[in-house]
């Protein structure tokens, strides 16, 4: 098969869908891959890099998208590039389409086969696609809000972790699964004050026992939401329903009985946000105020560490994708993990949740697909 691997275009992207030590395992495969010219930039491989690892340098994404039978990359396409996927093409990357009517049409207009990474799932009911992002969206996500506290920045001016004789920032976690046990490690590092609020009584056990007594674990009611919010210095939105539009969980009405100058930090804003006054923002501009709230809303914000994530991300998506690249559309068929990746075939929507979210009719993958 020809691989496709274009260069990342959404705002501050830097990670790349294929590493060099993906391409040499494509190519040791006997297929062809076809890199966009500086796609690897960001992570520090330039085109010599990739040309040794046995890629195709093109100049532009044209010709990877005109070339490949397969185009693996990272963030969802953007406009122009969901108007060059074309029928029977393989599109292979993170697609978020619950809160994205737009993209969805274009690639049902498209006629593209497109899996998306945050639906695959395994057999611990995990998603291993989705996990390597969530653990570093969920390390950053400290990170990002720690910056934001700080006066100069709009922020309440409080150091999470305090100093001896002082009490340290307070962080609620709405959601404690990757993302959210990712975003404790680091806030509980720093000494800072952490709540985990799950719905999941399985899950708050688990975490209770891993935390050894550093955290609280609260259970997902409008009451607790509410405390803890109110009390924190920092919010982090971790909740995630697969292939759906994320809840609300923090209202505007809220926004009035939190401390001025405390952070939301969305994490969950790629599914659409779980605080109802999130909307994305890009790291060009990353932060905004309401209420007197900082809200922090990047949509990709793996993309900061690419030498990092996209390493992280290709050990995620490499098994998978030399299985589409081996067996084409049959590696869908013989194996029903990678198949609740499949998101749109042929012009008809097959993942469950965004059919709903998005009010278009279901169709089956095994029927599209005509599994035995
Ligand atoms: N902004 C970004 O750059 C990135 C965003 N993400 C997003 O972060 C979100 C979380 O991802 P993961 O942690 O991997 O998901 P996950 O599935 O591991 O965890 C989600 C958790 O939310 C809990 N939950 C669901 N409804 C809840 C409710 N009403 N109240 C409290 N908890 C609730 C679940 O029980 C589960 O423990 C996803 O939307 C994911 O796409 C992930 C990586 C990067
Ligand atoms: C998961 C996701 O949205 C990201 O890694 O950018
Ligand atoms: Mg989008």
């Amino acid at each position: 098969m020809r691989v496709g691997c274009p260069r990342e275009i959404k705002n501050h992207e830097y990670r790349v869908g294929l590493t060099p030590g993906s391409v040499r395992e494509y190519v040791a495969n006997g297929h062809e891959v076809i890199v966009e010219s500086q796609a690897g930039a960001g992570i520090g491989a330039d085109d010599a890099v990739y040309a040794a690892a046995g890629a195709k340098i093109v100049q532009s994404a044209k010709e990877v998208f005109d070339q490949a039978d397969m185009i693996v990359k990272v963030k969802e396409p953007q406009q122009q590039e969901w108007k060059m996927l074309r029928q029977d093409q393989i599109l292979y990357t993170y697609l978020h389409l619950a809160p994205d009517p737009e993209q969805a049409k274009g690639l049902i207009e498209s006629g593209c086969t497109a899996i998306a990474y945050e639906t695959v799932t395994d057999e611990r009911g995990g998603l291993p696609l989705l996990a390597p992002m969530s653990e570093v969206a969920g390390r950053l996500a400290i990170q990002a809000s720690a910056t934001a506290l700080q006066k100069a920045n709009g922020g309440r001016g409080i150091l999470l972790g305090g100093v001896p004789g002082t009490q340290p920032g307070r962080v609620a976690i709405i959601g404690g699964g990757v993302v959210g046990l990712n975003a404790a490690r680091m806030a509980v590092g720093l000494g800072a004050d952490v709540t985990i609020i799950d719905k999941s009584l399985p899950r708050l056990r688990e975490l209770d026992n891993l935390f050894d007594g550093r955290i609280r674990t609260r259970y997902s009611t409008v009451e607790a939401l509410e405390e803890e919010v109110f009390a924190a210095d920092a919010v982090i939105g971790a909740v995630l329903i697969p292939g759906a539009a994320a809840p609300k969980l923090v209202t505007r009405e809220m926004l009035g009985g939190m401390k001025k100058g405390a952070v939301l930090c969305d994490v969950a804003i790629d599914q659409g946000g779980c605080f109802e006054t999130s909307k994305p923002t890009t790291y060009s501009d990353p932060t905004y105020e309401i209420d007197g709230v900082i809200h922090y809303c990047v949509a990709n914000m793996p993309g900061a560490v690419p030498i990092t994530s996209a390493r992280a991300l290709n050990h995620a998506t490499l098994h998978y994708g030399l299985m589409l690249a081996n067996k084409g559309l049959r590696a869908l068929v013989d194996e029903p993990h990678l198949r609740n990746g499949l998101n749109v075939h042929r012009g008809r929507i097959t993942n469950k949740a965004v059919a709903e979210a998005l009010g278009y009719e279901l169709a089956a993958p095994q029927e599209v697909l005509q599994v035995a």
